[in-house]
């Protein structure tokens, strides 16, 4: 998907929510259990009962590989059902990947190519090397940690370097890299105090902003810092959204719970 066409969905559907499926076996309703494939079917009735209220879905991939070839199937599924049925959806494999060049090749080849992802999640640890091959991929979107939404981001991500954080030199070093157009960038919603100081650096670049809900990070705060002028923002909920309900209805709680963050997020478009 191009990010023209991600932008007029935005605009078209007054919504920048991101919805993660991190499904949990332990966690979605029990009568689902007994189903042939019990994450697909919840994925499923979550993407039917919240698809027009969101611009984007993100199965992290840890909660599929979790459960093996299974697992791994289950995501095959899901991002075959959202291409088929829901095209205008933007598709996001959170996988932080990265390695050295050739590896890097065939992790982008695995969520471009093969699961057909319109976005993967890559880590910069690595360098522009371990970046540089996903982006080389036309209309597909590398979505690249910058300031992450966990404590453990101060433990590197906020050191001075040579006079800047080093969150900032990542942010401004990967502006050169081939085909930079692709880039998209994680900032945690816990941290939308810092997101002036970020769109100073990347004023033009889509961020997803993982951390509303269960981890506590402010729709209102993350819009007004971080909002561009072509919006700029996917805004995500897993927990918040996903197990608002557990019973057999547990999908129209989680389009409720989706539908108060839409609501939100219209009122902001409404007010630019
Ligand atoms: O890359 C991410 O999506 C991510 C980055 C970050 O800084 N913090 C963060 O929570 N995430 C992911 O965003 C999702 C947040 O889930 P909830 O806290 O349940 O809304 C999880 O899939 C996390 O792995």
């Amino acid at each position: 998907m191009t990010t023209k066409n991600l932008i007029s969905e935005i605009n078209r559907k007054k919504s920048f929510l991101c919805i993660g499926l991190d499904v949990d076996l332990d966690k979605i309703p029990k009568h689902l259990l007994s189903e042939e494939d019990p994450i697909f079917s919840f994925n499923k009735a979550i993407i039917d009962a919240t698809h027009h209220l969101a611009v984007a879905y993100k199965p992290n991939t840890a909660f599929y590989e979790a459960y093996g070839l299974k697992g791994w199937r289950s995501l095959e599924r899901t991002i075959e059902y959202l291409n088929k049925n829901y095209p205008e959806i933007f598709t996001i494999a959170d996988a932080k990947r990265g390695d050295i060049g050739n590896t890097s090749t065939m992790y982008a080849k695995a969520f471009f190519d093969d699961l057909a992802f319109d976005s993967v999640t890559v880590a910069p640890y690595m360098g522009k090397d371990s970046i540089e091959p996903f982006l080389a991929f036309e209309n597909k979107h590398t979505i690249m940690l910058a300031l992450t939404s966990n404590e453990g981001a101060f433990d590197f991500q906020t050191k001075d370097v040579g006079g800047q954080e080093f969150y900032k030199m990542v942010l401004q070093t990967s502006t050169a890299w081939k085909n930079a157009k692709n880039l998209m960038y994680v900032v945690g919603a816990t941290k939308a105090e810092y997101l002036a100081d970020i769109r100073s650096i990347i004023p033009d670049s889509f961020l997803l902003v993982p951390g509303v809900g269960a981890q506590g990070g402010n729709l209102q705060d993350v819009a007004k810092y971080g909002m561009n002028k072509h919006v700029g923002l996917l805004v995500n909920s897993s927990r918040g959204v996903i197990y608002a309900g557990n019973d057999t209805q547990f999908y129209n709680e989680a389009a409720k719970a989706a539908k108060v963050l839409q609501q939100q997020m219209e009122v902001i478009l409404d007010a630019r």
